[in-house]
């Protein structure tokens, strides 16, 4: 018997709208808390950290599974997404049950020139009524790549949660835990905030939301009782502009709203939050731009 922690970085990937965000939600609500990117894991933007007496699981985004442009930024995103992929433990892909269509072969594409072992999620299951029209599915989705695992669940309905954990542990090297778990839970949520409010966006605009939105935190003062906020949501062009503020602003106070208390519940604080929308002209097409706005350019 040894008592020794396991500790490693896991990515999740799959097309949009599989549910990534709120399996990410569920596991680090459900086990710990919430932390930001720190300076030292320049290639590796945390998303996530779970931690338990037998170990830590760092959850990593992968930002840049996008279709269609070729600009400079779709570029620059889908070279992120390659090399954030490069050095994790683990990968879990995600597909949705009964579903696999061209956006996640263009996953499974990029999933073939990694290393690490792929499990292959299949989430939404709860939207399956007859279980066994699962099973042709998965035999069908499993052949399709080289899957360590092939695990069905539902994300929003919390089902396998459990088993997916000790799944991602099995996986993991022993090591020692690499972010105290006093960081872990104090860790600084600036980068949260700035999920949260492109999450609420998102949510409002549905398919409007031009995926060149960045939301970037200007300001953030924390004291006992409040923090206040201040965010630009940066767009590519001025006519996305009118998009995301809506009709006489409408839009934007319900995003802030929604934000607002999201972050207030995440806090367990006062929020002031202050919204603003810029136009950073043409910076999809600059790939300087791209990197000031917090895309790492490769060297
Ligand atoms: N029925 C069902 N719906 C789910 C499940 N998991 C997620 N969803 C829903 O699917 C939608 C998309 O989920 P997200 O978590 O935002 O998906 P995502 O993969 O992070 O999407 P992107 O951020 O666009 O990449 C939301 O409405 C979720 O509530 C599930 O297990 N069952």
């Amino acid at each position: 018997m040894t008592n020794a922690t396991r500790f490693g970085h896991v990515a999740i990937v799959g097309r949009p709208n599989v549910g990534k965000s709120t399996l990410v939600n569920r596991l680090v609500g459900q086990k710990v808390s919430i932390t930001a990117p720190k300076p030292q894991t320049t290639r590796h933007r945390v998303t996530g950290i779970i931690t338990e007496a037998r170990g830590q699981i760092v959850l990593i985004d992968t930002p840049g599974l996008h279709q269609g442009g070729k600009d400079a930024l779709n570029r620059q995103l889908n070279r992120t997404a390659r090399s954030a992929l490069e050095g994790v433990d683990l990968i879990l892909f995600m597909v949705q049950a009964g579903q696999f269509g061209p956006e996640d072969e263009d996953v499974l594409r990029l999933l073939s020139q990694v290393e690490a072992p792929v499990v292959l999620v299949v989430n939404k299951v709860d939207l399956v009524n007859d279980k066994t029209d699962l099973l042709p599915f998965l035999a069908k989705v499993g052949e399709k790549g080289d899957f360590a695992e092939i695990y069905p669940m539902s994300a929003r309905r919390r089902r396998g949660l459990d088993g997916l954990l000790d799944l991602v542990f099995s996986y993991l090297p022993e090591g020692p835990i690499g972010y105290d778990e006093d960081q872990v839970t104090t860790a600084p949520v600036r980068f949260m905030a700035a999920e949260i409010i492109r999450e609420k966006l998102a949510r409002s605009l549905h398919d409007e939301l031009p995926y060149q939105t960045t939301v970037m935190i200007e300001r953030f003062e924390e004291t006992d009782r409040l923090v206040t906020i201040g965010a630009v949501i940066y767009v590519a062009r001025a006519g996305q502009k009118g998009i995301v503020i809506g009709n006489r602003g409408s839009r934007l106070k319900v995003v802030g709203q929604q934000a607002r208390e999201a972050i207030e519940h995440l806090l367990e604080k006062r929020v002031m939050l202050d919204l603003w929308v810029k136009v950073a002209d043409d910076w999809a097409d600059d790939e300087r731009s791209v990197a000031s706005l917090g895309y790492q350019l490769p060297e």
